[in-house]
């Protein structure tokens, strides 16, 4: 099925955030405009400061935008919704230490009052899908950074959101675990049939993990890129890295990112950039 047939789960319509600071006014993303169609998976990539948590922030509803929309399935965003699941990258933080492993992925769910019995039937499940049916009684604290990542993950696919937010949620893991990560959420995103916004620091991830990627300006940020990542649907650390595709898509995006590094908002890419994508 193609986007043009499969419907869209998440609009973005000329958000805007201007932050205020006493007399001072700071546009750090100005008018940006894209959809998420169901089941797809994006990266949104670009320079530090270009305004990628904002962004995030704004569509899950935690920081209210100065102008636009965020619709989710056809309903307006104005705070946290239902259907969006945010995994933070600290997830040293996101986790409540004095509660179990278990407590921690119940905790949402017992709050949007699903019946007790499904709820057990979810955390277990959830649990299993990350690897950590044996850590249920676990506290936080006696797991390993990249298996309280795993807690997180599972306690946002609990909730079966129909859209999944990930602020550079493997930024503060080894390489290893990362990319034992980044296989994870692939296998979680195709079994859950997730729509998937992951904002990374990291080109080679964004290009592993996602069926596009979304290059933001600098501030005021906008969608300077929007790049189809046409690698085959079946990754492989190993494999995938070493494909010769993967090599010029990496080469693009990365190309992309040093221009939105001293790019203007609005202005043409150059010819080399323009050549490379027709
Ligand atoms: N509370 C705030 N008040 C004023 N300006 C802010 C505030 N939060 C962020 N900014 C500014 O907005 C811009 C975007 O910040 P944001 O943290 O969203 O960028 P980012 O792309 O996520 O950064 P990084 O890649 O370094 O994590 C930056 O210039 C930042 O200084």
């Amino acid at each position: 099925m193609t986007n043009a047939t499969k419907k869209v789960r998440l609009e973005v319509d000329q958000l805007q955030k201007i932050y205020q600071t006493n007399a001072t006014e700071f546009e750090a993303v100005r008018s940006l405009t894209f959809n998420l169609h169901d089941g797809e998976f994006a990266c949104l990539v670009g320079p530090s400061g270009s305004g990628k948590t904002t962004l995030l922030k704004c569509i899950a509803g935690l920081m209210r935008a100065t102008a636009g929309r965020v619709v989710l399935d056809g309903q307006s965003v104005n705070g946290p919704a239902k259907g969006m699941a945010v995994v933070f990258q600290e997830y040293g933080r996101s986790l409540f230490p004095w509660m179990t492993v278990e407590a921690n992925v119940n905790l949402p769910l017992k709050s949007a009052g699903v019946p007790k019995a499904e709820r057990s039937r979810r955390v277990a499940e959830a649990l299993e899908s990350v690897g950590l049916e044996a850590a249920g009684a676990k506290y936080p604290w006696q797991l390993s950074g990249g298996m309280q990542q795993r807690v997180a993950i599972a306690r946002a696919v609990a909730s079966r959101p129909s859209v999944l937010l990930m602020d550079e949620p493997f930024a503060a893991v080894d390489a290893q675990t990362r990319a034992d990560l980044e296989d994870l959420v692939r296998r979680i995103w195709k079994e859950h049939n997730m729509t998937i916004l992951f904002v990374t620091h990291d080109i080679d991830e964004s290009v592993y993990l996602a069926e596009r990627v979304l290059v933001l300006s600098s501030s005021p940020t906008v969608i300077q890129n929007d790049i189809t990542i046409d690698l085959p649907q079946v990754r492989d650390q190993l494999v995938t890295r070493s494909d010769a595709r993967f090599g010029e898509l990496r080469a693009e995006v990365y190309e992309r990112v040093q221009f939105a590094k001293t790019n203007v908002t609005g202005q043409s890419e150059p010819a080399r950039l323009e050549e490379a994508s027709a």
